[in-house]
């Protein structure tokens, strides 16, 4: 679903990487993991074209995204892409049903409360999103991305904020939707969260290894 090929990311004078080959199917959930600043973050960043990589392509589908313009650019995001980052992208001053209602496609917005359940915020629609806590605006962003439904998850440090019950619940859901199909990458240094996947990438070495 999506491949990258010879990607290479600098800035100024440090290479982050270079050639960096990696591709991810349909309904298989990939791990990225490295020493910190090796530049997980980054790659997540050029995967979901909110940076420019240095070098390479950036193919989803049949179409090698990073030469799109910014109109075919926020198309792809809008209609493709789920991110789950640590700074949540939530509309604060909104409520929790607002924001999960931006993500639902038209005239589907009944599954809002379904995905509310799901990440144990069930019944809280109304609040205001900076009432809740930083753990609840993650699941908030979580829920966001069940109701989206997305064809490609790129997650960031998911677990960072969360306790260990809510950590697991977060890696339950990303599991579900590799399984009903949907591409998953998570940035992690969260070994629970790395065995979980199917498999991992080292950013550090460029090698793709099996965490099982
Ligand atoms: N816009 C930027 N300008 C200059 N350097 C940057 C920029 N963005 C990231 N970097 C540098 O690139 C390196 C990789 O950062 P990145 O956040 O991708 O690493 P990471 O592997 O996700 O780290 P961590 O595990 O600590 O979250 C860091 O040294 C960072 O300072």
């Amino acid at each position: 679903m999506i491949t990258l090929n010879k990607l290479t990311k600098s800035f100024g004078a440090r290479t982050l990487w270079e050639d960096l080959d990696l591709s991810v199917e349909p309904g298989r959930m990939l791990a990225l993991v490295g020493a910190s600043g090796s530049g997980k973050t980054t790659l997540l960043n050029c995967m979901g074209l909110l940076e420019r990589p240095s070098g390479g392509s950036v193919r989803f589908r049949d179409t090698d995204v990073t030469r799109l313009g910014p109109g075919g650019q926020r198309r792809f995001r809008r209609d493709h892409l789920g991110y789950l980052f640590q700074d949540y992208a939530l509309i604060e001053n909104a409520t929790v049903k607002a924001n999960l209602d931006v993500a639902a496609r038209r005239g589907d917005r009944s599954d809002t409360a379904e995905a509310l359940e799901r990440v144990g915020l069930g019944g809280r629609e109304k609040e205001k999103v900076h009432h809740l806590s930083g753990g609840e605006q993650q699941r908030v962003a979580l829920a966001r991305l069940i109701v989206k439904r997305p064809s490609l998850v790129l997650a960031d440090e998911p677990t960072g904020a969360l306790d260990h019950a809510n950590g697991a619940m977060v890696v339950d859901v990303l599991r579900r939707m590799s399984r009903e199909g949907r591409a998953v990458v998570i940035a992690t240094h969260d070994d629970a969260v790395r065995d979980a996947c199917d498999v991992a990438f080292d950013v550090s070495t460029l090698r793709m290894f099996s965490p099982h």
